[in-house]
């Protein structure tokens, strides 16, 4: 995943999926429809990759800049159709992800059954579970040629290796470094906004104020519950901004190791520091009405935008990617909201206007297939 900014899109399209497929021919599907030598799951398949790539290429010509075509891909004839279909519109990558560790696949077998929508109709474990098997065995061995990057053994976290072959440019380069720093070990991170400070009871942006009592109690709460909910955990790390309200919050919560990170600090709101929204609408009429016509671009005098926090925040999400031991990130209003919209992929347009409440935990919870998010909200 990386963010929908302005530097850089991202858009997921699953080609490959049951629902897709059924959805557009109508047909039922096991593993013998994955199979090379059966010419009509070839052929379906090869009408919903048709589509699937088209979708992509029309959001690409919208302003998009890379696209995951999400399949196997595996082999000869698929890929030089991809190639065709991409030949002048876009640049192609492959990304092969090689593991040979029995166990590791047998769990993800395992999960992909038991949480895949694909497999939501199958009642029986054990055939659903064959099935995929099947399907496994039917992957070829992808060709080795035009720009590919090979992961190979990566998932395991003891090293692995990493195979580039024809890459160059910046963007690709970017994509290279992020898939050196990402992996699939389940593992959750906890965000939430500090304990409410002297300045939320007053109204005003910014600062650098301690606690209210509210804030004070919620603290105690949020040690209470991140003892109990990483009791287990050994490698956990709580990251604060550098803002004392954030660092009181920390404070209580014991035997893990607390970094302080400037790029969690809140939306530097400029001239603006201090004021209420009230007062930014009496003495400066203009920029709060601009603020309000575009949140996500409008940038304070002498201050950021939220496009400065999400591109500020990208060495925190690379860091978040690699870690594989629980995080606590204790943080802001406006930099929470950017996190969150990467984790939970929601559009850039929304992230100025996500609700992230004070007093309230969102466990987002990372692992093989995909993300889930809970909340608890430890006060009033
Ligand atoms: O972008 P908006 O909605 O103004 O929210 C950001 C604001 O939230 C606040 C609280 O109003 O953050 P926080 O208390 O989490 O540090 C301000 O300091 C900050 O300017």
């Amino acid at each position: 995943m990386l963010f929908e900014s302005n530097i850089i899109q991202f858009h997921v399209i699953v080609a490959l999926s049951m629902e897709l497929i059924s959805d557009h021919l109508g047909i039922t599907q096991s593993a013998d429809f994955f199979r090379a030598d059966n010419p009509e799951g070839v052929e379906a398949r090869n009408e919903v990759v048709a589509l699937a790539f088209e979708d992509m290429i029309s959001w690409m010509q919208e302003g998009g800049q890379v696209g995951i075509f999400d399949a196997t891909n595996s082999n000869k004839k698929r890929r030089n159709m991809l190639m065709k279909l991409a030949e002048g519109r876009c640049k192609l990558i492959f990304l092969e992800t090689i593991c040979n560790d029995v166990n590791i696949i047998e769990r993800n077998v395992r999960l992909k059954i038991q949480q895949s929508p694909d497999y939501a109709e199958e009642p029986d474990f054990e055939a659903g579970l064959q099935d995929f098997k099947n399907r496994l065995a039917n992957y070829e061995k992808a060709i080795e040629e035009g720009s590919y990057i090979k992961m190979i053994d990566m998932v395991s976290g003891h090293g692995g290796q990493i195979q580039v072959n024809n890459i160059s440019g910046y963007l690709p380069g970017r994509i290279v470094f992020f898939l050196v720093n990402t992996h699939l070990t389940p593992r959750p991170i906890l965000l939430t906004r500090h304990g409410e400070s002297q300045d939320n009871v007053r109204g005003r942006i910014g600062g650098d104020t301690a606690l209210s009592e509210a804030g004070e109690l919620y603290r105690k709460k949020l040690a209470n519950f991140v003892g109990k909910r990483l009791k287990s955990e050994r490698a956990a790390s709580i990251w604060t901004s550098t803002l004392q309200r954030t660092i009181l919050t920390a404070s209580p919560i014991v035997g893990f190791p607390k970094i302080q990170w400037r790029a969690l600090d809140e939306i530097n709101a400029g001239v603006c520091d201090g004021m209420t929204y009230e007062e930014i609408k009496k003495n400066m009429p203009e920029e709060y009405e601009s603020r309000k016509k575009d949140k996500l671009r409008y940038r304070y005098p002498r201050g950021e935008s939220y496009l400065d926090v999400i591109q500020r925040l990208e060495p925190v999400i690379i860091e978040l990617e690699r870690q594989r031991a629980p995080v606590v990130v204790i943080s802001h209003q406006a930099v929470l909201r950017a996190l969150y919209a990467y984790f939970a992929d929601r559009p850039l347009n929304e992230i100025p206007h996500i609700e992230v409440p004070l007093h309230t935990i969102i466990e987002i919870q990372m692992g093989v297939t995909g993300v889930q998010e809970k909340r608890y909200k430890l006060m009033d």
